[in-house]
């Protein structure tokens, strides 16, 4: 295992720590999420936990829980006790950048549930401010997709569709995504405002406040960031 590898893996121990039996965690997507779904898979076969219900924010994640024998129920309106996810970027207030891995919707849809969203990654995902180092991602509708980039570069100049081959990347929703690439200064929450009241936009990668706790792994140990 190369090195970032075992440090995602030491962040995600952590987070899955605080699961409880008889919790209803929400299952976050991408490489390091996927460390915490394994070990909540491990320690439900060990007896260490049970009852445990899963909310999958992909399809890619509800596959491996299944996989790895962790029960997985749709979305409903309960609350989630804990929601376990990594992040793109992390800033200093634990507001993220979210959705590289095209996750972004149900993402939001899910955690925004949760009691304690617990984020963890390694150290490469901190930065100073949002859009250092990756792009915002936005789900767009794939209908007049044209048209929605068009508006998206007037309000954002940098940015394309994302597009790994011959076609768009297409989100389990059906949607697509354009990569924002974010300007050096702006206002978080003003920018979210302006992007979500975009024609055809459905959501954005931007996860504002909504983060409680972050488990970083360092070379040095996993560092423990607090919301202010
Ligand atoms: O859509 C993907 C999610 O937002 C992921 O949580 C994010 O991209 C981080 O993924 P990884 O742990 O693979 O860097």
């Amino acid at each position: 295992m190369g090195d970032l590898e075992t440090l995602k893996k030491e962040a995600a121990l952590r987070a899955v720590a605080l699961v409880e039996s008889g919790m209803r965690v929400g299952l976050g997507t991408g490489s390091t999420a996927k460390y915490a779904i394994e070990e909540l898979g491990r320690r439900l076969a060990a007896g260490e936990l049970r009852d445990i219900v899963g909310v999958a924010t992909s399809e890619a994640s509800e596959a491996l829980a299944r996989e790895v024998g962790v029960p997985v129920q749709p979305l409903d309106p309960r609350p989630l006790d804990l929601a376990i996810d990594g992040a793109d970027e992390i800033d200093p207030d634990l507001n993220l950048i979210k959705g590289l891995g095209g996750a972004l919707l149900r993402e939001k849809l899910t955690e925004v549930q949760a009691r304690r969203l617990v984020i963890i990654a390694d150290h490469t995902k901190l930065v100073t401010r949002l859009g250092e180092k990756a792009p915002l991602p936005v789900e767009i509708t794939r209908f007049g997709f044209l048209s929605t980039v068009e508006r998206l570069r007037a309000l954002v100049p940098g940015g394309r569709l994302r597009q790994p081959g011959a076609q768009p990347y297409v989100t389990d929703n059906g949607n697509y995504i354009y990569d924002a690439q974010l300007p050096a200064a702006f206002e978080p929450l003003e920018l979210e405002r302006q992007l979500k009241g975009t024609l055809g936009v459905v959501e954005t990668g931007f996860f504002l406040g909504m983060a409680d706790v972050a488990f970083v792994a360092t070379p040095e140990g996993v560092r423990e960031i607090r919301r202010g």
